[in-house]
């Protein structure tokens, strides 16, 4: 018995070995869960193997080696799990493989020496090659996350999902330029991405859908970028979605509700959605976030992506990452991640939609008032204690909104990182620092239209809606930030009154 056991071991270890060695070559990416079976199998094969014929051999090593490969394949099921690429080769993965499949065989061999040089010549170019072997695998396919929906779709051409991004703006279009980058390289993706266009007509005549078309490029909202030939620019909402079961939402937040309700009963019953919206909606029963709304109109599922992501940054391929807070399903969020997920587009998921979403809303209400603070040149201390300050707000609100928040989810990119590269280099910013230089003269408004010729602030509009929540609920005073960034821009205060506000600062967060 104990003999077959050993030649089964012995077999099956030179079957995965093979196999092992062959994507290596082939720089094929091992699906994870795949991968986690055959290092556990090889661990408990090694063990039954030296328990049964080595006697003399240490067991507690035999153990160790167990638990290392063990540790090691955990902490890449932890990485993969939420998100972020897999731990680089590992001294443990494929060397050690080979390692203790040629230590526990060769002994066994011993009559044969022609075989044990042969083994023992593969044993050392195994040992010093797999490193460089393993680094040739494609490091953005072998570091996504993958499910076994993924591994279901792999070879169904038949369900490959389809993606349409509704919006064209400035971060629409960079969407839709990583989103279309990954379609084309990842086998579950149809290659086209529509991209649904706000049609309008430019200075020269043409139709902005007609430029996009023609020339890859949305010259008006990101100039200069070309968005990857499978896009396609489409000014017919219906047909735009039609065939789509991926739907990436990503307009001003105050265009999404007449959005859906042009899209009810026109979608795919098996569709998905994500909203990269910053804002929220204020309802006669409440505030109601953009993913909620989305979900309630149209009887989906909606996740949000929310992150430090200025859109032009991101569109020339500078180093950023993002959040994808989802609700109940980690397959749908894993999928969210691959659709978005580049080398300089690093994403992390978050089970924590509602936490991810008021982030990306509500840092927007704080850069406006940093861009005060710039406006009326207070210095960079003032404006960290306003960061730090609307932080603190953001938090609070949150949280008393929805007690389902996370903390940690304030130090994912969609947190403090955004906070900070809003109230660095945003629109918001860049636009209340002028609206302060005017002494509050000049409206937002022609402010807006002005300076960002088309493009539209969130914060102005997010402050307001805000405001509504904390009157109708009687928080008003306990967030003394949010309410005076409101009253600024509605004219009620001038923007000096926004390091004023602290006087009234409450002690309860
Ligand atoms: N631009 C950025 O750096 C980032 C923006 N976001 C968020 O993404 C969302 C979309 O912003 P952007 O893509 O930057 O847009 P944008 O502000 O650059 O452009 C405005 C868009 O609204 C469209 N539009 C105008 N009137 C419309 C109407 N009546 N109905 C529907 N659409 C209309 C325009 O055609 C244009 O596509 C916002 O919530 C924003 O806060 C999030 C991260 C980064
Ligand atoms: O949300 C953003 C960055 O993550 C962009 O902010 P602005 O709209 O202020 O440019």
């Amino acid at each position: 018995m104990s003999t077959l056991i050993l030649h089964a071991t012995f077999f099956g270890q030179i079957v995965i070995a093979t196999f092992q060695f062959w994507r290596l070559v082939n720089g094929v990416a091992m699906p994870h869960n795949l991968s986690s079976g055959f290092w556990m199998s090889n661990s408990f094969m090694s063990w039954v193997f030296k328990s049964l014929h080595f006697q003399g051999f240490p067991k507690n090593l035999a153990l160790r080696n167990m638990v290392l490969l063990y540790k090691y394949n955990s902490s890449n099921i932890v990485s993969h799990e939420i998100g972020v690429p897999s731990p680089p080769p590992s001294p443990f993965s494929f060397p050690s493989y080979i390692h203790s499949l040629f230590l526990f065989t060769l002994p066994l061999l011993h009559n044969s020496s022609a075989l044990r040089s042969i083994l023992l010549f593969l044993f050392f170019f195994f040992y010093f090659m797999a490193p460089a072997l393993e680094a040739q695998v494609p490091q953005d396919q072998e570091s996504l996350p993958q499910s076994n929906n993924f591994l279901n779709s792999l070879n169904d051409a038949t369900h490959r999902s389809k993606v349409t991004v509704i919006g064209s703006g400035n971060w629409g279009s960079v969407a839709a330029k990583l989103i279309a980058s990954n379609t084309l390289r990842l086998r579950f993706f149809h290659d086209e991405v529509r991209m649904w266009v706000y049609e309008e007509t430019l200075p020269s005549g043409e139709k902005l859908t007609d430029v996009i078309n023609r020339t890859n490029e949305n010259v008006k909202y990101l100039p200069g970028i070309k968005l990857g030939q499978n896009v396609v620019a489409d000014p017919d909402l219906e047909n735009a979605v039609r065939d789509s079961n991926m739907l990436v939402f990503v307009t001003p937040h105050q265009f999404v509700e007449g959005i859906c309700k042009r899209l009810v009963g026109k979608i795919r019953e098996d569709a998905e959605a994500i909203s990269l919206v910053k804002g929220m909606e204020v309802k006669m029963e409440g505030p109601c976030m953009i993913s909620t709304l989305i979900s309630q109109q149209l009887g989906i599922n909606c996740s949000v992506l929310m992150g430090a992501n200025i859109a032009n940054e991101i569109a020339v391929e500078k180093f950023s990452e993002a959040t994808v807070g989802y609700r109940n399903n980690r397959e749908v969020a894993e999928r969210w991640v691959q659709l978005f997920y580049t080398p300089y587009f690093i994403v992390t998921a978050a089970q924590d939609v509602e936490g991810v979403e008021l982030c990306g809303t509500l840092k927007n209400v704080v850069a406006i008032a940093a861009g005060f603070v710039d406006g009326l040149e207070m210095g960079n201390n003032t404006k960290a204690a306003i960061m730090r300050l609307g932080l603190r707000e953001m938090k609070a609100f949150s949280k008393m909104l929805f007690p389902s928040v996370k903390d940690s989810t304030f130090f994912e990119s969609c947190g403090v990182a955004d906070l900070i590269t809003t109230c660095l280099g945003g629109r918001n910013r860049k636009v209340s620092e002028a609206y302060a230089r005017n002494g509050g003269k000049r409206s937002f408004d022609e402010l807006e239209a002005e300076m960002l010729q088309g493009q539209k602030l969130q914060g102005v509009s997010t402050a307001s809606e805000v405001y509504e929540v904390l009157s109708h609920r009687g928080w008003l005073e306990l967030f003394p930030l949010f309410s005076t960034v409101h009253e600024i821009c509605s004219g009620l205060l001038p923007p000096s009154a926004i390091v004023e506000y602290s006087e009234k600062l409450p002690r309860s967060f």
